[in-house]
């Protein structure tokens, strides 16, 4: 198998050190990632260190276990003395919960949350508190490694007040005497341990002297301080691989700064991957104007099977024709070029969520009625697997009143009950849970009462803190739909009716490939991908990056629909050499 990689990617395969991975769209990150673990488990002999590799989400993860079974095809589940998962799970696990009580009030091990299911009665809420929403929000409030105190990405500005600690910050203190910790605050807790205790740090190291972080342009700057402290104390290999320019995810924190630094770091070793597998070298062409790092300078270098593909981007210029009109157009283009429409070939992508009738905004009033709802249908109509893990999520919250992710769950429930009557607690849910025929508001009343049941009848305690009537709820009006309610809840869950092709925000699409993408830009104006921001807009924004991903999902046809505008023609990222140029 070695032997297919390409002399860019054997180069990251031998590489040791402190490294990164500056790696282009399609250039088989996750192939690589799972090559080099392979590399190094193979012939590992240590039975108490391990390798850890790390990315942002489950799925990923999932990913890159996946990879390394396909091509190892014997491998099994990869456990200790490795590890893959994500990073949270890696610092909550392996530094906070092992290590926290270190550093906690009263040495009590600390709590991991992802919301404020507390709601500690506080008296000092001032009005604007509340009317900011504030007090609903406490999770999203964090001090940074600068010291700083955040809400979001934005450091706390407020302005009708000059206490020197603010009632946010009064409430966070609160939350932190009790062991409380936010997810989005355990980087900072474990670098502030870290630093600390350099034993600690050491003994992290030991445990895991060889670190890949996959899609590393996702680092927060807080965790980033965290690895940064870890190779300093001793981990042998650290591998950081990613994109800077896909870095989409700056409101959970991402940085991509954090890593743009390290390729500038003259300490780290940097290496490229500039073969694209995906798309041909027509778009690779076009995209690079479009990319903070190629600037339309140079382009990444086709190598995949399409690479010849003599069809150019196609730039549709539309004049107030409707949605269905410009999709149509991008249909029969699609088949001209013999590309069969299918959800898996063929891609319709916007910016932002896709609405439709049954999008009621804040229906569910909370997460976990969401999960059950989910759940029920899922359960009827899609995968058992996915209605039993929505069910489990939803049921930890309501019987040990935390939400944190898969990893933390199960070690919890095994500390607490034994897996056996878990899962017949969780089954019973599922198997009593009410038709998704019936109507919403219905099926909410008869889940409370059949859930409350099930508890009972399989000896689970709802935790104290859990108010069934607040948590089993729904909004109460809703302007736009004011008959809401009587919709069924199968409804709520069908697909929407798009058999033929996906049809999907960018995001939904990172890291996917298509035969076909059609990128709809619908207007001139608003904070939103525009023909503007397209024509001048600075490379280095987050907009940017999120036309770049999408324009870098397609094999063979990429088409960019948007309302025709001055100058566009003597625009050098809308070069006629580079692009096909057609009207509407
Ligand atoms: N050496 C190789 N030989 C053949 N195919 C390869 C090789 N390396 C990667 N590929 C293939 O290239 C394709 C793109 O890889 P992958 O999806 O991992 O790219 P990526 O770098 O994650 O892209 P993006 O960042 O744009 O999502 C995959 O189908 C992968 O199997």
């Amino acid at each position: 198998m070695k032997e297919q990689l390409t002399e860019e990617q054997k180069k990251f395969l031998t590489a040791e050190g402190k490294v990164v991975v500056k790696a282009c769209p399609g250039s088989g990150k996750t192939y690589s990632v799972a090559h080099k673990l392979l590399s190094y488990i193979d012939n590992w002999k240590d039975y108490h260190s391990g390798v850890a590799v790390l990315s942002f989400t489950n799925v990923a993860s999932n990913e890159i276990q996946e990879k390394a079974q396909t091509i190892h095809g014997s491998l099994g589940e990869l456990g200790y003395p490795h590890f893959i998962g994500t990073v949270d799970s890696f610092i909550d696990e392996f530094i906070v919960l092992r290590y926290g009580h270190l550093d906690t009030v009263s040495n009590v091990r600390p709590r991991i949350t992802i919301t404020d299911t507390w709601k500690m009665p506080y008296g000092f809420w001032r009005k604007e508190c509340h009317s900011k929403g504030c007090i609903d929000n406490i999770e999203q409030f964090y001090y940074g490694i600068d010291k700083k105190f955040y809400k979001g990405n934005e450091p706390v500005k407020c302005e009708k007040r000059n206490a020197r600690s603010l009632p946010c910050q009064q409430y966070k203190k609160m939350l932190q005497d009790r062991g409380i910790i936010f997810q989005n605050e355990t980087a900072l807790f474990a670098y502030q341990l870290l630093k600390k205790y350099p034993m600690v740090a050491s003994a992290i190291a030991e445990r895991f002297p060889v670190i890949i972080i996959d899609e590393a342009q996702d680092t927060s700057v807080n965790q980033m301080a965290v690895f940064d402290l870890l190779s300093k104390s001793g981990v042998k290999s650290m591998f950081l691989v990613g994109d800077a320019d896909q870095s989409i995810y700056e409101w959970r924190n991402a940085s991509p700064e954090c890593f743009l630094q390290k390729v500038e770091d003259t300490s780290w070793q940097t290496i490229e991957l500039t073969g694209n597998f995906r798309s041909s070298q027509n778009i690779c062409n076009v995209t690079s104007y479009f990319s903070a790092s190629l600037r339309g300078t140079k382009s990444n270098n086709a190598i995949g099977y399409w690479k010849d593909e003599v069809q150019k981007p196609i730039l549709l210029l539309t004049k107030n024709n409707s949605e269905n009109d410009t999709i149509d157009y991008f249909i029969k283009k699609c088949m001209e070029m013999q590309i069969g429409i299918s959800p898996k070939n063929v891609a319709v992508l916007t910016r932002g969520r896709i609405y439709s009738d049954t999008d009621i905004k804040g229906l569910w009033k909370s997460a976990e009625i969401e999960l059950y709802a989910k759940a029920a249908y899922e359960w009827k109509y899609g995968s058992r697997k996915k209605a039993y893990e929505n069910t489990e999520k939803a049921t930890y919250c309501m019987i040990f009143n935390e939400d944190t992710d898969k990893y933390m769950m199960q070690q919890k429930i095994r500390e607490h009950t034994t897996e056996e009557s878990w899962k017949d607690f969780i089954i019973n849910i599922l198997i009593n849970i009410p038709d998704v025929d019936m109507e919403i508001a219905e099926w909410v009343k008869e889940f409370s009462t059949i859930f409350v049941d099930v508890c009972k009848n399989c000896e689970y305690k709802i935790s104290p803190d859990k108010e069934i009537k607040d948590t089993f709820k729904i909004k109460r009006n809703d302007n736009k739909s004011p008959d809401f309610k009587k919709i069924s809840l199968k409804k709520f869950f069908e697909k929407k009716n798009e058999e033929k092709y996906t049809r999907s925000s960018i995001h939904g699409v990172k890291g996917e490939s298509y035969e076909a993408v059609l990128l709809h830009v619908k207007s001139r104006t608003g904070s939103t991908i525009t023909p503007k921001l397209l024509m001048e807009g600075e490379l280095e924004q987050e907009l940017m990056r999120l036309a770049y991903v999408a324009m870098t999902r397609p094999r063979r046809l990429l088409m960019l629909a948007m309302p025709d505008t001055k100058g566009i023609k003597t625009c050098g990222r809308f070069s006629e050499e580079l692009w096909t140029y057609e009207n509407l």
